[in-house]
């Protein structure tokens, strides 16, 4: 929540991929055979507490695969995390929202799932409301919205919660310009407040205005 502090900028290592490398099987059928496919191989990152990092990489390149194994969706199949005793959240747009559920308790549950209390994202509703502008439609159904509402409504959420690590997969890309304004300018004063963050991008411009340095896949 914003009433937690994030951890002090240091240069000590909170997280580090050692040689990770991830394989998705591909499934087969009558005429193939299952093969598999090597998303990501011999990645090595240490990430500093209070850095920010840019991932970049073209389209396929195994960004969003990185950003899954730093927050512990899945697992290497080579090499190994370390994780020095930190919380990690993950924010990625095509993931996470129940259509069937309100904006409102769409919040609620992400934010439990980023590990607060009911009653600690409730507290945060409003502000979290306010900053999606979504008003009225906060009580309807996700499914309703547009794809920029969806946006609006995830960056909102994760903008009021502050995990030590803070992944989030081309969150600022989307949504209207005045939105996208919004969203960095509250993205840099995250970033001043010294939360820790792995950005992935395709907007140059993005990465080299808001990321301390890059990592390119
Ligand atoms: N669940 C999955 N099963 C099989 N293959 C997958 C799966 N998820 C990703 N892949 C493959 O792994 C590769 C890396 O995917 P990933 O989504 O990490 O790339 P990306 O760099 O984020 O791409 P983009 O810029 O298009 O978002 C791609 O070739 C993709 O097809």
């Amino acid at each position: 929540m914003t009433d937690q502090p994030t951890l002090p900028k240091t240069d000590k290592i909170i997280l580090s991929l050692r040689n990770v490398g991830v394989r998705y099987k591909r499934r087969g059928n009558l005429f193939r055979k299952v093969t598999y496919y090597q998303a990501l191989r011999g990645i090595d990152l240490d990430i500093r507490r209070g850095e920010t990092i840019g991932i970049i990489g073209r389209n396929g390149a195994g960004k969003s695969t990185l950003l899954r194994v730093l927050a512990g969706i899945i697992e290497p199949d080579e090499g190994e995390i370390i994780n020095h005793g930190v919380t990690v959240s993950l924010l990625a747009l095509q993931v996470g929202f129940d259509g069937n559920l309100s904006g409102r308790d769409n919040a609620i549950f992400s934010g439990m799932l980023l590990g607060y209390s009911r009653s600690q994202v409730e507290g945060n509703l409003e502000a979290i409301t306010e900053f999606s502008e979504l008003g009225d439609f906060m009580t309807e159904p996700v499914r309703t919205y547009s794809t920029g509402m969806r946006a609006r409504l995830g960056f909102a959420v994760a903008m009021f919660m502050t995990p030590d690590v803070l992944l989030l997969d081309e969150v600022l890309s989307v949504g209207d310009k005045g939105f996208r304004q919004k969203a960095e300018k509250e993205m840099l004063r995250k970033i001043h407040s010294e939360q820790t963050v792995v950005l992935v991008s395709h907007s140059e411009s993005q990465i080299s205005k808001l990321c301390d340095r890059t990592v390119a896949l």
